[in-house]
């Protein structure tokens, strides 16, 4: 057991970046680091984060080796965990993914509809590069996977790469349990157990229980009942009224089924013409994000290189730094913490497809997670699910066969498009904007 580790985050010009390197200096006690290392395809991204974090690094933990590179053998050799978050196209073409579905009255989202699936079409060839890099350079490094569409990516590795070593991780459910802590009064989301069952951004909880066993679900489902996931503490990451906005109506996802609390991501597939009213098809959630977050620490980076300090430097590091840093250390201790992971499913949910990629609670430990059994599910989530995993696998057949056909149907299975039609037109426009991105579909 090593007692000090090598990590890479891949995406190194990522917004995340500066978060997750502040988190791993936080948690040295815990997690002790030798050095950090920043990747990215993009150098000027990668060269603006990276002096900033160098800087950070150098002036807090002056011991922990830091460096940051476009080189793929610099970045991944001798590492003991690569954290991915990369975003093939940039926010360019999440911008695109978002408003070529709300010209036709769809859904224009980044994970979710005909824009999670355009983004997968770019992203499967993204993560399985990092993957082949990590084992051509370091065979026995762990994969902590954060980059998007997290369901179609999962779907992906399972098939091309089924043997490695990758854990695709989502922290929308991190942060919904932090809301549910601050509504019942709890320090933490990790006073509670909890289980839960779905897909990625597709999913519910059906019991929460505090650690002496009581049960927290009535005092949470009065709550949602009348405020959904609204509470009284503002949450950095989730200011903008577009999160406002989904929180809130988490209240009408509950509605349609009371025995359990929903995920925030299933607003898009029970309320699509809701969403698309409440949509902007000029502005949208990428252009919040460009002129918000993106510029908040693209500015700070530059504040950093110019006064050559980072002493006044503030940068965000919530739930989704602490849980990925969690995971690398259930892994390297071998903690068996009990973390919501997506894997296959393997029985987990016994009246469910047993390769399908769902997200269960698991234990983690030095060998991985270990999914817990969730047992059988009820018909309405049962349908809905196999709807949806349907999609995301026929996206992933649709890449490896570059078939046309089974990415019409994708679009077409999709509960977020109306017909046939709407999603041929939808499919024809986002083949244009992905050009450079996508494989060639015949
Ligand atoms: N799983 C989750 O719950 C979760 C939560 C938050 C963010 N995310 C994901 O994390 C990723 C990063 O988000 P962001 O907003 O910081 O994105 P961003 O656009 O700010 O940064 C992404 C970085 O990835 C780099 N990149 C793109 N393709 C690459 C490749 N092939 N190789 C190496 N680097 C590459 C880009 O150059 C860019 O610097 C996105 O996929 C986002 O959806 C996931
Ligand atoms: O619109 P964005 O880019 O702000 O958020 C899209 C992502 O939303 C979820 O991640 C949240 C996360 O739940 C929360 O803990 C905090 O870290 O903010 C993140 C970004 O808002 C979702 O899980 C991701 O898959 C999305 O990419
Ligand atoms: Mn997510």
């Amino acid at each position: 057991m090593k007692d000090k580790f090598v990590v890479t985050i891949a995406g190194g010009g990522s917004t995340y970046t500066p978060g997750i390197v502040l988190m791993l200096l936080e948690n040295m006690d815990r997690f002790p680091i030798k050095e950090i290392r920043l990747y990215d395809n993009n150098a000027e991204r990668q060269g603006l984060l990276g002096e900033a974090c160098r800087i950070m690094v150098s002036e807090s933990h002056p011991g922990v080796a830091f460096s940051y590179t476009t080189d793929p053998q610099a970045a991944f050799t001798d590492v003991d965990f690569v954290m991915a978050h990369i975003r093939v196209g940039l926010y360019e073409m999440r911008e695109k993914d978002e408003k070529i579905p709300l010209k036709y009255g769809v859904v224009g989202q980044e994970t979710c509809g005909p824009g999670g699936i355009a983004y997968g079409m770019r992203s499967i060839a993204g993560v399985l590069e990092l993957v082949d890099y990590m084992e051509q350079y370091s065979p026995n490094a762990w994969m902590l996977n954060y980059s998007n569409p997290a369901a179609i990516v999962a779907e992906a590795t399972r098939q091309l790469r089924p043997t490695s070593k990758i854990i695709n991780i989502c922290d929308m459910p991190v942060a919904i349990e932090g809301i549910f802590a601050d509504i019942l009064g709890l320090a933490s989301r990790k006073d509670m157990n909890v289980r839960y069952y779905g897909l990625n951004h597709f999913g519910w909880w059906t019991s929460i229980t505090d650690k002496a066993g009581n049960d927290l679900m009535p005092a949470l489902k009065k709550h949602v009942a009348e405020h959904g996931y609204c509470s009284q503490t503002e949450d950095f990451q989730h200011k903008a009224p577009s999160w406002i906005a989904t929180f809130k109506k988490a209240k009408d996802l509950f509605a349609l089924d009371p025995q359990t609390l929903p995920n925030t991501y299933l607003k898009y597939y029970f309320y699509p013409d809701y969403e698309v009213e409440h949509s902007d098809p000029n502005f949208t959630r990428a252009n919040e994000i460009v002129i918000g977050r993106e510029k908040e620490v693209f500015d700070m980076a530059r504040h950093i290189v110019e006064r050559k300090s980072a002493r006044e430097a503030h940068f965000h590091a919530g739930a989704h730094a602490t849980f990925i840093v969690d995971l690398a250390c259930a892994i390297a201790f071998n903690t068996q913490e009990r973390m919501l992971l997506i894997v296959e499913n393997n029985g987990a949910i016994a009246n469910f497809d047993e390769t399908a990629m769902v997200e269960v609670p698991c234990l983690v430990g030095a060998n991985g997670p270990e999914p817990l059994a969730m047992g059988r599910i009820p018909s309405f989530q049962k349908g809905l699910m196999e709807q949806q995993v349907a999609v995301e696998k026929l996206v992933v057949e649709a890449w490896m066969e570059g078939s046309y056909q089974k990415l019409w149907q994708a679009l077409t299975l999709s509960k977020t498009v109306p017909s046939a039609s709407v999603a041929k037109a939808i499919l024809d426009e986002l083949i244009e904007a992905n050009r450079d991105y996508w494989p060639e579909l015949r």
